[in-house]
């Protein structure tokens, strides 16, 4: 049975999605598509904010810091505390062109750990190659299809990495690597491998800050972004995403 908490209205178990973005501004945008009203909630280590959206789910969204390990650590407070139906890795990426230009939103078909792995003589062998560890998660393909459907999203895999891409080789790189890759951040895949030691799923949802190859701070367009996701925010299906992840 799903335990329940003080903060749940008796009688009716309200389903629950944990949101883990890396910094304030992903957090506040994500607030904002959500209606703007939410209560602080304390963890150890940090806060969370809650807000009840129209449909009745309860989003808990959590600002973890930036890359897989702060990601990892923070989604796993979270989840040690409280039960939670899916879990989303969100926030601002690079996109991969032409598949996802500045202000595209795009939905992780596969959350892919890009740079866990070794160099060989061969090449890159990621720790799955060589024997252990797991370097790809894959959300719920029914989450993907009903998130991409209602936010016009592209899908395709998104690569986690610790070292922001910043050449037009590393980037062709990559993409050679993973052919259908949409776009590149630094926390899915901790938050995933988080959610797997739950028990719980995951998907991702990012939109396209910059373009994925060489370094040009000045093309970078975080506030469209940002508008960006929180236009995803206010149209996600909620409800629809959380019946498919607690069917059967
Ligand atoms: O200094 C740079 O050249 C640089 C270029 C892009 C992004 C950064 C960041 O520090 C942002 C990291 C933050 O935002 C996500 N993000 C946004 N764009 C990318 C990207 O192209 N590659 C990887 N991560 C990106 C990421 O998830 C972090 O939370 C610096």
């Amino acid at each position: 049975m799903t335990p329940q908490t003080s903060d749940e209205r008796p009688g009716l178990p309200q389903a629950r999605l944990l949101v883990v973005v890396a910094v304030g501004p992903e957090a506040e945008a994500v607030l904002r598509g959500l209606g703007g009203d939410a209560r602080p909630v304390p963890l150890p280590g940090g806060v969370l904010h809650r807000a009840e959206h129209a449909s009745g789910v309860v989003v808990d969204v959590l600002a973890g810091g930036v890359g897989p390990a702060a990601a990892a650590a923070a989604a796993a407070g979270a989840l040690t505390l409280r039960p939670y139906e899916l879990v989303v890795s969100a926030g601002i990426a690079g996109g991969f062109a032409p598949r996802a230009p500045i202000g595209a939103t795009v939905v992780a078909e596969e959350i892919v750990a890009a740079d866990l792995g070794a160099e060989t003589p061969e090449g890159f062998r990621s720790v799955t190659e060589l024997g252990f560890g797991t370097v790809r998660h894959l959300p719920p393909v029914a989450v993907v299809r009903l998130a991409a459907e209602a936010l016009g999203a592209v899908t395709g895999p998104v690569l986690t990495v610790s070292t922001v891409t910043g050449s037009a080789e590393r980037a062709a790189a990559l993409a050679e690597r993973h052919p259908e890759v949409a776009a590149e951040a630094m926390e899915g895949s901790g938050v995933a491998e988080a959610a797997a030691r739950f028990g719980v799923p995951v998907a991702e949802i990012r939109t396209v800050s910059n373009a994925v190859g060489p370094r040009d701070r000045a093309a970078w367009r975080i506030g469209e972004a940002l508008g960006a996701l929180e236009r995803a925010f206010a149209a996600l299906p909620y409800e629809r995403l959380l019946k498919e992840v607690t069917r059967g």
